[in-house]
């Protein structure tokens, strides 16, 4: 049985990832919530898109390219104890994208090779799930106690099929995927 505390308000939020051979682009907030944290692109979803839209809108915005044909691959639960909500992020990863990267009022974006992404400086949850979300054609759901934003008090992080998650994204957003 989940032990996890589920708040009544969701907020509903993209996040999307460029990986190319072994490098992944990243990008580290200058402002705001996971601020001087290195992350991928994205954000809340706006009314009147889909979660798809919002997270190239989000990427566009925060570092300037196009992701081209995003895969959706994991959803993120976070039980914000702190701000009284629950957090459904959805992941995604582009493998090719257009334009040129720049750097924004939001995000300075960096090439990372994969083998020395630093996590002592990302969100404390990304350890656990960035080595699936690494891989290809995995998928995966995770849910997070946040006691204050940098400790968490459980996890549940697990692979699942690809139905399994587009069920679960259903489940807990009502906004379309697509
Ligand atoms: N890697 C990682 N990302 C997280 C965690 N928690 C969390 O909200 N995020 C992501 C989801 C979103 O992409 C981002 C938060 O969105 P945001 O507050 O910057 O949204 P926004 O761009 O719409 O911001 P704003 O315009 O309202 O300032 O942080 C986490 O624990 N790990």
């Amino acid at each position: 049985m989940s032990t996890m505390v589920n708040f009544p308000k969701y907020s509903h939020c993209t996040l999307l990832f460029v990986q190319q051979a072994d490098k992944l682009l990243l990008g580290m907030k200058k402002r705001g919530f996971g601020v001087n944290l290195w992350n991928g692109f994205g954000g809340k979803v706006d009314l009147n898109e889909t979660v798809r839209q919002a997270a190239i809108r989000e990427t566009q915005e925060e570092c300037g390219i196009t992701p081209i044909d995003p895969k959706f691959l994991g959803l993120l639960k976070f039980n914000m104890n702190l701000d009284q909500k629950t957090i459904i992020v959805h992941v995604f990863k582009s493998t090719e994208y257009t334009g040129n990267i720049t750097e924004s009022e939001e995000m300075l974006p960096k090439w990372f090779d994969i083998d020395k992404i630093n996590y002592d400086v990302m969100w404390p949850d990304d350890r656990i799930w960035y080595p699936d979300m690494l891989k290809t054609n995995v998928f995966f759901f995770g849910e997070y106690d946040f006691q204050e934003h940098s400790v968490i008090t459980s996890s549940n992080h697990k692979i699942v099929k690809e139905e399994e998650l587009l069920a679960l994204q259903k489940q807990l957003s009502k906004i379309p995927l697509d």
